[in-house]
């Protein structure tokens, strides 16, 4: 029996995008979906074709094959489309000689809406002091939130950001990442592309992983580094020798990282605790490892030669220690 009841449509569907220009393509079968509620990070090397399939989505681009919907429609067929879709492609694209808030009532009034909204996206974006000033002499990180801010005018329950993070400081950074959080949690789809991951730590819920026109990885940032992470520890003993002989007898790989630190895979932190209290060795410190962000990422690639090849990442590592547990007794 049916109940006649189907799942909505995602908040945007991405069907197996083409698209060459000239002897470049751009998007190879480019598929993946946008759900509501979260923040999906959009992420690849430059070239991979994040923007592309952007202004796909906003139909300034026409693909040669495949379709983008949002919330199941053609954005074409959108009627008011800044009351279904709110986007940030370009900062730099605004009239350098009008004020900050007359671009906003310019853009507000083509939709229909009112200096009351305007206020209300000015309040949010923090930029309610330097409205007034002239918009071309806005700085990068200015611009970004008076982009984001006319991105919000329709209210969307949908928000797609092109490289927000671009030439900003941390605090510009740390602001985005907190208003791009808050806009999930209200249950907005919220997708933002990024050729840094680490631009993405600790704001993005899910991941579309992409190089050369089509997706390597769509998966949850929760899994991603729950997956990295498993079978490394991280240990603080003043008896290396002995710990490092315990541990690799019993199959652990071991490599010396600090003055009394050593970092062990292929033992859990169980495995490595009972195999030091078993031969008497004592630790001071013992942490289960949690992959960052920047390392899923790498483990997830690592892989894709062909993917690697065309990065341009350069940044290492760096791990957070979760846990601890006491000394030997
Ligand atoms: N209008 C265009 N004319 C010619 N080639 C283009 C055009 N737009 C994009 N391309 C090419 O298509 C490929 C994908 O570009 P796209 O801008 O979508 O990538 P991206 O992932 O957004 O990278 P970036 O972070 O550098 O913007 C690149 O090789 C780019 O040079």
């Amino acid at each position: 029996m049916t109940t006649g009841t189907t799942d909505p449509p995602p908040a945007i569907a991405v069907q197996a995008l083409r698209k060459r220009f000239g002897a470049t393509a751009a998007l190879d079968g480019m598929s993946f979906d946008v759900a509501a509620g979260k923040v999906t990070g959009f992420v690849g090397p430059n070239g991979a074709g994040k923007s592309t399939t952007m202004r796909v989505i906003l139909g300034l681009d026409t693909p040669d094959e495949g379709r983008a919907l949002i919330g199941g429609v053609p954005y074409s067929k959108l009627r008011r489309p800044l009351g279904h879709i709110g986007a940030l492609l370009d900062a730099a694209a605004l009239q350098p000689g009008r004020s900050a808030r007359n671009h906003l009532l310019w853009l507000a009034h083509s939709q229909g809406l009112g200096a009351k909204r305007v206020d209300e996206v000015v309040a949010a974006s923090g930029l309610a002091s330097a409205i007034k000033r002239k918009a071309g002499g806005y700085s990068l990180g200015m611009r970004q939130r008076l982009g984001i801010a006319a991105a919000m005018l329709g209210d969307p329950p949908v928000v797609m950001l092109d490289e927000p993070f671009n030439g900003l400081d941390p605090e510009g950074i740390f602001w985005i990442r907190g208003y791009l959080k808050a806009l999930a949690a209200e249950g907005r789809a919220v997708l933002v592309s990024s050729h840094l991951m680490s631009e993405l730590e600790g704001c993005a819920d899910h991941l579309v992983v992409v190089g050369r026109g089509r997706v390597i990885a769509d998966t949850g940032v929760a899994e991603l580094i729950a997956r990295s992470s498993g079978g490394r520890v991280v240990l603080r003993t003043g008896a290396r020798a002995e710990a490092t002989t315990a541990l690799a007898e019993a199959g652990g790989t071991v490599a010396v990282t600090g003055p009394d630190t050593l970092t062990v895979d292929g033992l859990s932190s169980e495995a490595a605790v009972r195999i030091l209290n078993a031969n008497g060795v004592p630790f001071a410190e013992l942490s289960a490892h949690r992959a960052s962000l920047e390392e899923a990422y790498m483990d997830l690639t690592r892989d894709s030669v062909e993917f690697r090849a065309a990065t341009t990442q350069t940044s290492t590592p760096t791990s957070t220690p979760t846990s601890t547990s006491g000394e030997v007794a």
